[in-house]
């Protein structure tokens, strides 16, 4: 392999930052090649957007080190200012110049070369982002999801190697957002450039990812390709960041934990240990009442518990319907496809599929 091949563009080691003798940033480290979307998803408040100021030099690390392509960019003793990083910016509220063109906007960041070739590459992004017919309009001529994709296409001008992305999204309206995330990822793959996007939406993070890398308290929990951390999530709270969640608790005896269920493989964990078994609702089976039975045991999904519906309702795609369980009063979610929406108070008996259960210390 060649070291272009190996180098990633952006690297961040052991980056940490402080505020008022807090640890917002703690320890985070990450590699994004050319060509990758790494989305840094967590709650608010969690760090992303330090660690992202960081990297753009706004901000600057007590410790920590970044590398673009490479070389050094920003260490404790070592800085390369901002507008020498070759990184591009997009933020929420991405600002316009409201006086001018959307050619002038799109052209801002673009220095040297002849008057010829800026225009060209200006014309080159507003052929791509679908815009060349409003280049000598104005932005309060364009539409949010307009202004947007001017936006783009002026931090995209200057080809930047990285992009980092706040939040570009959320500004607009759902009916539009889709389609111009997808977009704007063809756009940045077209571009070879690296992408670091902050989101606190794991929808936008599954969408637009190669990587995602959550981050919780100022660090990074998990990291992967999207399916692999939503499929093998590292804690409960990695499960619920993702979907509703039900949970069963459970005592360790032989390395299995028994439930109302049936009992639960959990190997590795010492007798008497307290967990939670974690499931997805869409993960619950719903059978028939049959004159006070439910379905046989079966090893991929346990001994069925009996429940009464709770409430159900339609959610577009899915049903989701709650339960309440027998053998204790609590709540357990369930998500159908389509249309199902059995009556309130009518016995059903529920199953867990093993294979999608996740056991974690309680
Ligand atoms: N300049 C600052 N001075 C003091 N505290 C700060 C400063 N900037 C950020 N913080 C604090 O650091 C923590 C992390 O903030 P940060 O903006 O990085 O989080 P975030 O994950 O991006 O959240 P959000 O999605 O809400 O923007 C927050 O508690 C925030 O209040």
């Amino acid at each position: 392999m060649s070291a272009e091949t190996t180098t990633p563009r952006l690297e961040i080691k052991n980056l940490v930052r402080h505020f008022d003798g807090r640890r917002v940033v703690d320890d985070v480290s990450l590699q994004i090649r050319a060509g990758q979307v790494t989305c840094l998803l967590g709650p608010s408040g969690c760090g992303k957007s330090t660690t992202l100021r960081m990297i753009a030099g706004v901000e600057m690390q007590d410790t920590g080190e970044i590398w673009v392509d490479g070389k050094l960019v920003c260490d404790t003793v070592f800085r390369v200012p901002p507008e020498r990083r070759e990184i591009g910016l997009m933020f929420q509220d991405f600002a316009l110049f409201p006086h001018l063109s959307v050619a002038d906007n799109v052209a801002f960041g673009l220095h040297g070369g002849s008057k010829a070739e800026k225009r060209a590459r200006v014309e080159e992004l507003l052929t791509r982002v679908h815009l060349i017919n409003h280049i000598d309009d104005y932005p309060h001529q364009l539409s949010g999801g307009e202004q947007q994709r001017v936006a783009l296409a002026r931090a995209l001008a200057p080809r930047p190697k990285i992009m980092l992305m706040d939040e570009p999204f959320s500004g607009l309206d759902n009916r539009l957002r889709d389609g111009i995330r997808d977009e704007t990822l063809a756009l940045l793959k077209e571009e070879d450039t690296a992408v670091l996007l902050v989101t606190h939406e794991p929808e936008e993070a599954m969408r637009m990812a190669d990587e995602i890398a959550l981050m919780r308290s100022g660090r990074i929990v998990q990291q992967g390709a999207p399916y692999n951390v939503y499929t093998r999530p590292v804690d409960r709270a990695a499960v619920a960041f993702f979907s509703d969640i039900n949970v069963l608790k459970a005592q360790v005896n032989g390395a299995l934990a028994d439930t109302p269920f049936g009992q639960f493989l959990a190997p590795g964990f010492p007798d008497g240990t307290d967990v939670d078994i974690v499931f997805r609702p869409q993960h619950v089976r719903i059978d028939f009442d049959r004159n006070g039975h439910g379905p046989l045991p079966t090893p991929a999904e346990g001994v069925a518990a009996r429940a009464v519906v709770e409430r159900a309702r339609f959610l577009g795609h899915e049903s989701l319907v709650e339960f309440r369980m027998d053998y204790d009063g609590g709540i357990l979610k369930a998500t159908v496809p389509n249309v199902f929406l059995p009556q309130p108070g009518r016995a059903m008996w529920l199953t867990v599929r093993r294979d999608r259960c996740f056991v974690f210390p309680a």
